[in-house]
């Protein structure tokens, strides 16, 4: 355990899966519902608006990150601690900034519809349809982190949302617990 980690106050979240799967959707209702203060960082939306990318790419019609930059951004927030990042790449965090890994799962077929719902072009519809089946993200993050914080959920219906975020809203108390910290103050 390094110097940082001792000091963090409230754990951070990496909440990642296939575009579509529900990192949004979750991230959002954890954040509202968790007892202590976390605050919902959806990194796409963080590389547009402070330009932390190389361009646009046409043809698959997303940013080029610049990881570099991305980095840098996140690393105060990350230190501080209490933070719930939401994106479809998982492997360049480094390790200490991360105390739990949920990886969302969901039936292609059902997937495919969300997805098309989005006006995504069928070439990107396939290529994430392609990725949940072969369960390319989790893949990533077992080889990214540490096997014990690594929890794959299923996110097909509102029962499995609800049911997700209560469980991540139990794991933020017993990780303050663990490392001493005070929910009652
Ligand atoms: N567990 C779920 N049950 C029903 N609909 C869901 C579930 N998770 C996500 N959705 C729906 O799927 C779509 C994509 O969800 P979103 O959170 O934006 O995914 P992501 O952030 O992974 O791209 C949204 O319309 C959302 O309402």
């Amino acid at each position: 355990m390094d110097i940082e980690e001792k000091t963090r106050q409230f754990p951070n979240i990496l909440i990642t899966g296939t575009p579509g799967t529900g990192k949004s959707t979750h991230a959002q209702l954890l954040a509202e519902q968790s007892s202590v203060p976390l605050r919902h960082i959806n990194v796409g939306e963080l590389v547009k608006e402070k330009g932390l990318h190389e361009g646009y790419d046409e043809e698959w019609q997303a940013y080029t990150v610049d990881e570099d930059k991305l980095l840098d951004e996140l690393e105060p927030v990350a230190s501080e601690g209490g933070i719930i990042l939401d994106w479809h790449t998982c492997d360049v965090f480094p390790e200490r900034w991360i105390d739990l890994v949920v990886v969302l799962r969901c039936d292609h077929t059902q997937l495919w519809d969300r997805l098309e719902k989005r006006n995504y072009p069928l070439k990107k519809i396939q290529e994430n349809n392609e990725a949940e089946i072969m369960q390319t993200i989790l893949d990533e993050a077992r080889e990214s982190y540490s096997q014990e914080i690594v929890i794959e959920l299923k996110s097909e219906t509102t029962e499995d949302l609800e049911s997700n975020v209560e469980r991540l809203v139990q794991w933020v108390k017993a990780w303050r617990r663990d490392h001493g910290c005070n929910d009652e103050g």
